[in-house]
């Protein structure tokens, strides 16, 4: 093993020296260098695409670096796999699923670690989902248990597998990438005690996160990335928004984010939810949106909303009730919702928005084939080129053409892809399930101003968020859920508040 020649170890427990990262031609790190101390919750933040990912999942074994060091606890740090920097101390909460579907949680959390339970030729899965239960009792998860199908399970408790998982190999290092948007309040709790928790003992929390206000509340150090460069590290007391955003983006981000005004929305009922019930978490549920109304539904993430916004697209099977139209139509299939000015941002992008083969053309011209003809049925090739440069402009989409692959994108560029294939399209009613989620704070802005155009141009938005002040800054009217039910309904006029809302989540 190398060693680092210093006494200190603990003030650059983990030393990343000069890492840069290629893809072909794109440079994902150009020698990054930086320490973490032992013991500390370290934000690593930066814009989409500016290389954070690519690191973290260097130091988790994920893959390896083109060139420069890492050094870990004074030694080399060069792990051969995931499993290699697992054992050795390093495990990692992945941004998108890194469970598997189709086996049980002890399964997931004991991928390829059954031996730990053999018996001669045999795999107690007794003894196995004890363990996993033993780890699951020990982060206080209840709402599901190990041997619950995996399949089953949403994006939050999927992601409580993955932590789970990390806590069984008692890591020296946890990553945390950009894993809070995939919680809701509750789940959030539980993984800020943990790291709390984890550094009390010494273990170093590298956390990633583009809530500024989060990251300024969790960590004690936020080093600071962009476009694939080191720009620098704020101790504890240089903390402050304006700061990290001008070290973010290189210059000041200005300009109001959110619409905040009082400007209201017409009478007219556009989509309307009568008494639907569907097989999980919705029973007799009632709802209006209005002609140019962004309506707020927030609440905990079993609360039933995520439910809703497929039910209300015809993505989700009503088994009474229906979903109409102000014209009377009935939407109980998502076919007829596109055909009727629909449109639907699933907050499972890779799983239900995106085909992750294909390129980002391909993604963002695959609902726009009317406006994208050339003759009759026919396409017109240059027409659907042209769209999809303009989408990838408009959001600033990093990708190095049209025809880059989604599956090499980072996360928020992959959400942005999600946000133009459906803006782009000119629908009347959006449902949107966590638009926002993992994008840095200068796309948001831009998501913010265009469904605020969208409103007052006349279009309807059901904006389903996990974000309290993403709520508070675009509704008209918020709703919150809670067991498949309206707990509160509040209009602008009255005022929000964050404490009313969690009030009545809770
Ligand atoms: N496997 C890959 N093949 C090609 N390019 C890749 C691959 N993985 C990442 N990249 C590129 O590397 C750059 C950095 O991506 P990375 O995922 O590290 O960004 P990030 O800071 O984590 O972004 P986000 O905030 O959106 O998650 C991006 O331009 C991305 O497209």
């Amino acid at each position: 093993m190398e060693m680092v020649k210093s006494d200190d170890f603990n003030d650059r427990f983990i030393e990343v020296s000069k890492v840069s990262k290629h893809f072909g031609v794109t440079v994902a790190l150009n020698e990054v260098s930086f320490t973490v101390p032992k013991g500390l919750v370290c934000g690593l933040v930066g814009e989409n695409g500016s290389g954070k990912s690519t690191l973290a999942s260097i130091l988790a074994g994920i893959q390896d670096e083109t060139s420069g060091k890492i050094y870990l606890d004074g030694q080399k740090w060069n792990p051969g796999s995931v499993l290699e920097a697992q054992k050795n101390g390093v495990a990692m909460i992945v941004q998108e699923t890194g469970t598997i579907e189709n086996i049980s949680v002890a399964e997931n959390i004991f991928l390829g670690q059954e031996m730990l339970f053999s018996k001669g030729i045999f795999i107690s899965r007794k003894k196995m989902f004890a363990a996993a239960q033993r780890i699951l009792d020990e982060l206080e998860i209840t709402s599901f248990n190990a041997e619950s199908p995996t399949s089953k399970l949403d994006l939050q408790d999927r992601k409580l597998v993955e932590i789970a998982k990390a806590m069984y190999w008692n890591p020296k290092v946890f990553i945390v990438d950009e894993t809070t948007t995939a919680l809701s309040h509750i789940g959030r709790e539980l993984l800020y005690a943990l790291m709390k928790k984890l550094t009390s003992k010494g273990t170093t929390v590298l956390f990633i996160s583009h809530d500024l206000e989060e990251l300024m509340e969790q960590c004690d150090i936020i080093h600071v990335l962009r476009d694939g460069d080191y720009i620098g590290t704020l101790e504890k007391n240089q903390f402050d928004t304006d700061r990290m955003k001008e070290m973010m983006i290189g210059r000041n981000l200005e300009g109001d984010y959110y619409h905040a005004d009082e400007e209201g929305y017409g009478d007219e009922v556009v989509l309307r939810a009568d008494q639907i019930t569907t097989l999980e978490d919705l029973l007799c549920f009632n709802l209006e949106l209005h002609k140019g109304e962004v309506l707020g539904i927030g609440g905990l993430s079993d609360c039933g909303m995520h439910t809703l916004g497929k039910a209300l697209f015809g993505a989700e099977k009503v088994l009474d009730g229906k979903v109409t139209l102000a014209d009377g139509s009935v939407i109980d299939s998502t076919k007829k919702a596109v055909r009727h000015k629909m449109a639907y941002l699933s907050k499972n992008r890779d799983r239900e928005s995106l085909a992750l083969n294909a390129t980002v053309k391909e993604n963002i011209v695959s609902i726009a084939h009317d406006i994208n003809k050339a003759f009759g049925p026919l396409l017109s090739f240059k027409k659907e080129s042209q769209y999809a440069k303009k989408q990838i402009e408009d959001l600033s989409i990093k990708c190095a053409s049209e025809n880059h692959l989604v599956s090499t994108l980072s996360g928020g560029n992959k959400q942005k892809i999600v946000f133009g294939k459906w803006i782009g399209v000119d629908s009347d009613i959006l449902i949107m399930d966590c638009p926002t989620r993992g994008v840095d704070i200068g796309v948001k802005a831009a998501m913010y101003k265009l469904i605020y155009e969208m409103k007052k141009s006349g279009k309807s938005i059901l904006l389903i968020s996990e974000e309290l002040p993403e709520l508070i800054g675009m509704s008209d009217r918020i709703i919150i859920m809670k067991d498949g039910a309206i707990s509160a309904e509040i209009h602008r006029s009255e005022g929000f508040s964050e404490h009313k809302l969690i009030n009545a989540m809770l």
